[in-house]
């Protein structure tokens, strides 16, 4: 069990999402940049939808390019990555009995001025997203980049809630409960990369 990830669950149980920096190496990080990048110049990204049935693109709600991850690749940088991503899901069906038996990840690219409206990830036909994870891509991000993660908490008197923001800093990991978190991807004024996925029960 590794003790680095003990800190995001103590998040998670205490406010609702949990904050772990240099989940990835810098090398890591340039790494799967890189391979992002690569990709997205051979055409394999999408504009990501809405919804899970009829997926539409709507650039008034959410503006990002994805590609799924493929669970069986060979590159190393992705092998890592998903071997990082098993360690934390066997700690937290250690520490949570969260029953996690799955995951999905994909690649994001915001392209400058872009966004993702307040939204909910859990979607009303699959509720088995459990934990929602973002895991940042971007090197040398400054507050001024802007492109935040926004989250809405409920105030813990129950009245009303908070809004904080999260900055996308490379090599950071946001884990937080997809059913219950409303969150919001604010626009940069640069291109915000990231590989974002879900946890999932059976
Ligand atoms: O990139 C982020 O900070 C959040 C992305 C997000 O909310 C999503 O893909 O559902
Ligand atoms: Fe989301």
């Amino acid at each position: 069990m590794n003790p680095l990830f003990e800190p995001i669950i103590d998040g998670i149980l205490a406010d609702g999402y949990g904050i772990m920096d240099n989940f990835l190496t810098p090398d890591e990080i340039i790494a799967l940049a890189r391979r992002l990048h690569d990709r997205r110049a051979m055409g394999q990204f999408r504009a990501a939808g809405i919804g899970n049935q009829n997926v539409v693109v709507e650039n008034a709600i959410r503006g990002d390019e994805i590609l799924w991850l493929d669970e069986a690749t060979t590159i190393s940088a992705e092998l890592t990555f998903l071997q990082r991503i098993h360690e934390f899901v066997d700690y937290v069906n250690q520490t949570c009995y969260l029953g996690l038996r799955d995951y999905e990840f994909h690649y994001a690219v915001y392209p400058t001025g872009t966004f993702y409206k307040r939204h909910l990830d859990q979607f009303r036909s699959d509720s088995r997203r459990k934990l929602s994870v973002i895991c940042y891509l971007n090197t040398d991000w400054q507050e001024t980049d802007g492109g935040q993660l926004a989250l809405y908490l409920p105030n813990l008197d129950k009245t009303g809630e908070r809004q904080i923001t999260i900055a996308p800093l490379g090599g950071r990991l946001v884990c937080f409960e997809s059913a219950r978190l409303e969150h919001e991807v604010l626009p940069a004024t640069r291109e915000r990369l990231s590989v974002t996925g879900w946890l999932k029960t059976a």
